[in-house]
Parts: structure tokens; sequence; C-alpha cells
């Protein structure tokens, strides 16, 4: 997924983007970096590892400036590797300029060759790279960011939210679709944007709204200014953000992320009613799903599972290994609760089946009688291309498998999903403004190999004459 913030302040930005990446982190666990301007010169610091083992004091104190970037990354496309850490820093037109992406591109492999044909040289693998390409190449013939941005809609296929810094100017921008989240927040003595509201909450500024899909804004010490580039038949915001990759306490596109989660609980509970003891959530990202499971089911709500709190998330670790030694040291049961209980266990998803297999096996050697499995997604049946690290239908242990089958793979006592017509209910928003690909196998726009139901874009005709100034005034 990747966290995204970009500020504009009165005095030093550092430590308040440095604050915003900590609320972020859930987002990205790989590499963590800022980038600041000072009206004359661009710092930078980046690097592997958490945001709180990237940065200290003296670091911060040296990231100097009132404008900047901030990044932690989970990397979809372009390796794990140093060069690949946002965000990207580059000088263009004598401007000093930095990227950030949250998101992916279904076409970055087609758009790279066509700029290495012109003899551009690219010093990453990454998408976001390409991004930052597309921008200079419009900026270098119209000198506008509208006309940039315009570019990037016209010709970028995938998810892609960004902020891009031009010296003393934040813009910030969201793909016509609005896969990915991204909103804007007043600070005391300036702006944010970032991919979540608790961000915003972070710095104790205000929410002021989300960045709509497919608009433009900038934010400077003039203020906030925006101009809508690109217009969708409909959306696709992914439900993954609502299912488990947002934090709870954030609210996205006007959902409250925890109460979205919990009428997926009570849903579940109205879907598949059981008896039992007690209903235990796979903390973290089950907690709001099991207590909605426990609030229709008058089942009493109890913890079965200690998570290690220093403990990252397991599903954003590269590998497999990684993940299933990373189960075993995160999880504990809490022998006293569960020893000849029947159990509801919920959790937001199973994806490839690392945790909840371990988790089961977990309980009922701690003595559980019956382990219930709830879970707050529809089985996961295809690929994500747009930001999830789920590349292939192979690791996915619900592609290609009955419910039984599953039931069998992870050895729970009963497995249920919630259904893809109680997630969209839950979520609020109509079917056709929601990204369910990787449920329905069926994408919001077009993927060689998949089915698609795309959404149609209009762009604003012509180039600007809009409130944004030029890139060069
Ligand atoms: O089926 P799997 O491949 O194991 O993936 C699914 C699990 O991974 C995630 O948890 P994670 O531990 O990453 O994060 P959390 O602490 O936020 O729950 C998710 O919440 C599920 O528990
Ligand atoms: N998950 C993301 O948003 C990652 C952004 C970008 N695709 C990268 O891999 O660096
Ligand atoms: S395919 Fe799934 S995870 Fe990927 S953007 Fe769509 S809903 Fe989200
Ligand atoms: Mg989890």
């Amino acid at each position: 997924m990747c966290g995204i913030v970009g500020i504009i302040g009165a005095g030093d930005v550092s430590i308040p983007i440095y604050y915003a990446l900590y609320a972020l982190q859930h987002r990205g666990q790989e590499s963590a970096g800022i980038t600041t301007f000072d009206g004359k010169t661009l710092f930078k610091h980046k690097g592997p590892g958490l945001v709180a083992e990237v940065f200290d004091e003296d670091i911060l104190h040296e990231l100097k400036g009132f404008s900047g970037l901030g990044h932690v990354r989970y990397p979809t496309t372009g390796e794990k590797i140093a060069e690949n850490i946002q965000p990207f820093t580059f000088r263009f037109m004598g401007r000093f300029c930095a990227i950030a992406h949250n998101g992916n591109l279904t076409n970055t492999e087609k758009l790279r060759e066509e700029f290495e044909k012109r003899g551009q040289i690219f010093s990453t693998t990454t998408d976001t790279e390409v991004i930052g390409n597309v921008i200079a190449d419009e900026l270098r013939k119209s000198g506008r960011m509208e006309d940039a941005v315009l570019a990037c809609m016209k010709r970028l296929e995938g998810s892609y939210s960004v902020v891009f810094l031009s010296e003393d100017k934040v813009y910030a921008f969201r793909d016509p679709l609005g896969i990915r989240p991204l909103c804007i927040g007043k600070t005391k003595d300036g702006y944010i944007v970032c991919s979540e509201s608790v961000a915003v909450d972070a710095l104790n500024g205000t929410l002021i709204r989300d960045v709509r899909p497919g608009e433009l804004v900038c934010i400077s010490k003039k203020g906030l200014e925006s101009v809508q580039i690109a217009e969708s038949s409909g959306h696709a915001h992914c439900v993954f953000e609502y299912i488990y990759f947002a934090r709870a306490d954030s609210v996205i596109d006007g959902r409250l992320v925890y109460d979205v989660r919990r009428k997926i609980g009570q849903a579940l509970y109205l879907e598949a009613p059981v008896k039992a003891d007690l209903v235990s959530p796979v903390p973290d990202s089950g907690i709001a799903h099991a207590t909605g499971y426990s609030e229709s089911s008058g089942i009493p709500y109890r913890e079965g599972l200690i998570k290690n709190r220093y403990m990252g998330r397991t599903f954003i670790m590269p590998t497999q290994e990684d993940r299933e030694n990373a189960v075993r040291i995160k999880l504990n049961p809490v022998k006293g609760h569960i020893k000849d209980k029947s159990i509801v266990i919920v959790d937001d998803s199973i994806v490839r089946g690392t945790t909840s297999k371990r988790i089961i096996n977990i309980l009922k050697d701690a003595g559980a009688e019956e382990v219930h499995m709830r879970v707050g997604s529809p089985p996961i049946k295809a690929p994500c291309y747009l930001g999830v690290d789920m590349p292939t239908r192979e690791e996915l242990i619900a592609s290609g498998k009955s419910n039984e089958e599953v039931k069998e793979g992870i050895d729970a006592t009963s497995l249920h999903h919630v259904s893809v017509e109680s997630l969209i209910d839950a979520i609020g928003m109509p079917a056709d403004d929601l990204c369910l690909g990787c449920l329905t196998g069926v994408y919001p726009l077009w993927i060689k190999g998949e089915k698609a139901c795309p959404r149609y874009t209009d762009f604003i005709k012509g180039s600007y004459q809009t409130n944004i100034k030029e890139f060069d005034e």
C-alpha cells in the first residue's frame, strides 16, 4: 500500500512529517523517507526499516524547511532495494522537486520502454519513477502542473495517489477512480495531504475532506487550491482499505473504518450464526469485526489471543518464511479463556492462510473444544494488480477451492466469509464505486487476461486556465 504525506507549514515540517509517517506506519514497513525544502535547498533522508528506526532527533533537525514530503513503503513494483526507497528527488527546469506515491500502475513496462527508447535513463525499478517522468515530460512542454497531471490521468493505468513537491508548493492528486485514499487536513499553521485521516489527527489538525478522484490540489503558503482534471462514470475505492489496510480510526471517503468493520461483524453473525462461549478477535485487524459479531450475537467478547505489541504486520512482510516465523512470535493464547470452550474467532481476511491455520492450531493446543472461524472479507479468489501484494492465484488459499476445502485447510470447526452483498452494505457505497477485483475476478479497468467492467473517464478539454498557478511562476 504505502503511506504518503505532504505538508506546508510556517516553520520546519520535518517533525510533523515524522509524526504523520508514524501514524501511517501500518501502510508500509519496508522503508521510510522524508524530503524538505527551505527556500534554497532540498534536504532528504531515507532508509530501510520502520520510521522510528530510520529517523532520530539529530536527523530530523537537519531536515530543514517549511515544505516537504514523506513516504513509508510496502513494495509492489520494484524490489526491496535502496534505490527504490521514496520520496524520489530531482532537479527539473531549475526547480527542486520530489515525488511520493501510493498505488500500483498496470502499464509500467509499456511506459518505461517508451521513455527508454527516447534515451531516458531510470535510476530505480519502480512505477513511481515512471510517474515522475510523465510529469516532467509534460512540464517540459507546457510548464503547467495541471497539464502534467492531465497527462498522468490520460497515460497512467492502475492506481495512484501522489504527492509532488515543487519547492514551496505541494501538489497532490488521486487517480480518476479513487482507488487509493488521499485526504486534506488543516494544521495550526498550514496544510497536510496524506493517505489517511489518522495522520491529520496525529498533528492535532482538522480533516477538511478527501481529495476527489481525478482532482489535483495544491497547498502552499497562499492556502489550498484545487482543480478537477478528470471525472469518471464510477469510482473504484479499494474495499481492502476498509477490510484490512487502513487504521480503524481513519475516516476514508466519508466512512469511519471502525464502523464499516463493526457492521461487517454484525452481518457475519446474521449470515452464519453459531452457539459459542466467546467471540474472540485475531488482533489487530479482526478487533472491530469481532465487536460487531459479539453485539449482534450477544456472545461475550473476550480476547483469546494476545498480540505482542512490538510485532508489526505479518501480511505485508515480503517472504512467506518471514510471515510464518512472525505469526508464531506475534500471537499467544490466553489459555484460561480458551480451555474447554467453544470459540468464534473473527479475522478480517484469509489471504494465504498463514495466520488462520496457525492460530487455530494455537487455540486447539490451548484446549479449545471448537474453533469457528468468521472472516470479514469474502473469499479472495483473484490477484490484486492495484497495490496489494497478492500477485498470483496459486498463493491464495481460497482460489479455486470450496469453502469446505478451505475449512479443512485451516483446521477450523466451521468457516464463513462475509458475502459480497453484506460487505457493500457495510461500506455504504454503490457497488459501481468500489473495486471488488480480488473478490469477484472482475476489475474496474482493463488488465491483460482478466475480466473487467471498466469505468469511463472524461477529461477536461484543452489546456488549463485555472486557479492553480504555473509551475515556473
Ligand atoms: O491469510 P494470511 O496470508 O495469513 O493473511 C491474512 C492475515 O494477515 C493480516 O494480518 P497481519 O498480521 O498482517 O496484520 P494485523 O496485525 O494488522 O492484523 C490479516 O489481518 C490477516 O490476519
Ligand atoms: N504499495 C505502494 O503503494 C507502493 C508504491 C510503488 N508501487 C512501489 O512499489 O514503491
Ligand atoms: S483488487 Fe482487491 S485489494 Fe486490489 S484494489 Fe481491488 S479490492 Fe483492493
Ligand atoms: Mg491480521
